[in-house]
């Protein structure tokens, strides 16, 4: 598919997609590009048979790359947009595995005018708490989402060419709106993060912390798991989606408060209610997730 897959940031996820492709075939050589500071991770990709070569030099990078990955963190992208600028290709496919959508468009508007065609803006639905090349695996897309968030004037053929490469990989893709994107992943990834981390925040400061995570059972661990994610990436996810996050915290805390209320006032009926409602609306998830 791919003569050289050019990735920016090699992590969890920009391993991954290297794992992936290599394992499927879609490329015939995979190289990594980071800054001086990332070359000791590089080098660790490139022993571990991730990536077959690593730049610190952009220029060196992008030569003859048919394909570039932008698998950076979310506050990285503007930069990157900058440093890509100079070296654009127009026979080259771009695109990117960020979290937010809009931030990323808004960056490329940003430093290009217009969104670039060759520019197709993409988010796997799928990582994990880990970050890190040492963490990446082959299958991590496989049987998950992938959402590419296509522009009006994104070239049909970059697109298809995307879409083929994430399908290959395992991935089952939907299109959306960028915007919609962010609505979307603000509630369902966003919002759960920033409750685990508060949650597990409040508890770890209390006196009696240790005795309470000694005897924490089961339903803790899944709950807390994503308080062990990167909280560089997770700060960054925050701050460029905020506009959607400020209110779903809102709405939570209205949530919250009814819920303090029917126990205040011994409105048995109303939290059960409230819990059953929950119970089933989690259960028409789960239906999905079969589907
Ligand atoms: N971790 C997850 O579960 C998921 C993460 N994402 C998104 O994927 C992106 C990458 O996340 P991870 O792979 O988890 O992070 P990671 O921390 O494992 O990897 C990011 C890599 O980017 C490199 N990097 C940082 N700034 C750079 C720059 N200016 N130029 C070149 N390289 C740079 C770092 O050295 C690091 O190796 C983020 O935008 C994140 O929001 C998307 C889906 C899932
Ligand atoms: O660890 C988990 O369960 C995640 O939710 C991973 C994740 C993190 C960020 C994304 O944009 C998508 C997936």
């Amino acid at each position: 598919m791919f003569a050289r897959l050019c990735l920016i940031g090699v992590g969890l996820i920009g391993g991954s997609v290297a794992k992936a492709a290599r394992q499927q075939g879609l490329c015939r050589e995979i190289v990594g590009y980071g800054r001086a500071q990332d070359a000791a991770n590089l080098q660790r990709a490139q022993q571990l048979g991730v990536i077959d070569s690593y730049f610190t030099d952009l220029g060196a990078a992008l030569s003859a790359a048919d394909c570039v990955v932008i698998a950076s963190p979310v506050g990285a992208v503007s930069g990157i947009f900058k440093q890509l600028q100079p070296y654009w290709n127009p026979q080259t496919v771009y695109t990117d595995v960020c979290s937010t959508k809009t931030s990323v468009v808004q960056a490329a508007q940003a430093v290009f005018g217009a969104v670039p065609v060759n520019f197709v803006p993409a988010h796997p639905i799928a990582g994990a708490e880990c970050s890190g090349v040492e963490a990446a695996t082959a299958d991590l897309f496989r049987q998950r989402r992938l959402i590419i968030t296509p522009l009006d004037n994104t070239d049909p053929r970059c697109l298809d060419t995307i879409q083929r490469f994430w399908e290959a990989i395992g991935s089952s893709v939907s299109l959306m709106g960028v915007e919609h994107h962010d609505t979307v992943l603000a509630a369902t990834s966003h919002l759960p993060h920033l409750l685990a981390f508060a949650l597990v925040g409040l508890l770890g400061h209390k006196d009696e912390q240790r005795e309470i995570f000694k005897y924490a059972a089961g339903g803790f661990k899944d709950f807390s798991r994503i308080a062990s994610s990167d909280p560089t990436m997770w700060l960054d996810i925050c701050q460029a989606n905020k506009q959607e996050i400020i209110p779903l915290i809102q709405q939570y805390q209205a949530e919250l408060a009814k819920i303090e209320h029917y126990l205040h006032t011994d409105q048995t009926e109303q939290l059960f209610a409230t819990f059953t409602y929950a119970r089933n609306a989690r259960q028409r998830y789960l239906d999905q997730l079969e589907d």
